[in-house]
């Protein structure tokens, strides 16, 4: 029966933005592909160890082992190298290690993708789109990872240029309006004057904040209020103002 809600469409994947900040990420294999997974995972701010005979590294993964990027073990993955680790990404030239990490992983409960064998992959990677805060990713999953690549430079091309300026902005000034207006008191409508200024203010204007205009602002914080930035830099002091609102 059809009810009021959502339909399921079976069959996509869980897209999610995976925190591994200081999580312990072992990528297996030091080639083209391990390469493009180290760049994945330092960006967001995993500790890494690369496992890989020396002679098998490509200049970018000896590159960041000189630079101490990553941590480096010269020789073939054994299974101790699994020892507290959090996630396993291989990329190796080896279907039969490739299935031997993924059983141990399994058995470890260790989530891991191993490159172009999807059906040991716990989670598959996509195509990513980076500005700052910003990050858009795009998943075939598993049909064409070439078209994802494609859809995904469509959309970054149809981006306004400066919105990972802005959000970076818009980052800044959530967590100073939640120190303004505690969650307790505050919360429902701390959240309606956050998405109204979303709503409101061009990309420019929030690109334009600067500290001290972001204080003026949350200095005459009223739920329900929100003024344009010309309004702000008149700086009014708080409590006080009256001039030009938005809303
Ligand atoms: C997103 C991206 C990240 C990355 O891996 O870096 C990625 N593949 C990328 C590129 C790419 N990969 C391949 C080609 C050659 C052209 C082609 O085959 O189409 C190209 C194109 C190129 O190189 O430009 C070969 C390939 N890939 C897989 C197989 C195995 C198979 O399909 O069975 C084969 C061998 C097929 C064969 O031998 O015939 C499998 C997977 N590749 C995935 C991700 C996952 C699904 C993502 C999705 O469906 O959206 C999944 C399932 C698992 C995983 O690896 O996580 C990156 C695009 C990033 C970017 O450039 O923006
Ligand atoms: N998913 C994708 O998007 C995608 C795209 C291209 C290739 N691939 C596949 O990914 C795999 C890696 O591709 P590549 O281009 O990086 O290959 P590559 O030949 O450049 O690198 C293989 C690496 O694995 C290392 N290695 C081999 N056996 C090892 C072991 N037992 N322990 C540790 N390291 C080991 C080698 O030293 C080398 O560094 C291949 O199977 C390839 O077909 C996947």
């Amino acid at each position: 029966m059809k009810g009021p809600y959502p339909e399921i469409h079976g069959g996509g994947s869980l897209i999610l933005a995976w925190q591994v900040r200081n999580k312990r990420v072992l990528v297996i294999g030091g080639g083209d592909v391990a390469a493009g997974r180290i760049v994945n995972v330092l960006n967001a701010d995993a500790r890494v160890t690369v496992v890989s005979p020396r002679s098998g590294l490509n200049d970018e993964v000896a590159f960041r082992i000189a630079q101490k990027q990553v941590e480096y073990v010269d020789r073939k993955f054994e299974p101790s190298d699994l020892d507290g680790v959090d996630m396993v990404l291989a990329a190796v030239d080896d279907p039969e290690a490739s299935t031997q990490i993924y059983k141990l992983c399994q058995e470890k409960k260790i989530p891991a993708n191993i490159a172009d064998v999807p059906p040991e992959c716990d989670f598959y990677f996509g195509s990513v789109h980076r500005d700052g805060p910003l990050q858009i990713m795009v998943s075939t999953n598993g049909n064409g990872p070439k078209l994802a690549n494609i859809v995904r430079r469509q959309i970054a091309s149809t981006l306004p240029s400066n919105i990972g300026a802005a959000i970076q902005k818009v980052g800044v000034l959530r967590r100073k309006l939640r120190k303004v207006a505690p969650a307790q008191e505050e919360g429902p409508k701390r959240m309606q004057w956050m998405s109204k200024i979303c709503e409101q203010w061009s990309l420019d204007d929030l690109c334009d904040l600067t500290d001290d205009d972001m204080d003026t602002l949350l200095g005459f914080y009223r739920p329900g209020t929100v003024p344009t930035l010309g309004a702000v830099r008149l700086g009014q002091p708080s409590g006080a103002y009256d001039g030009p609102f938005l809303i």
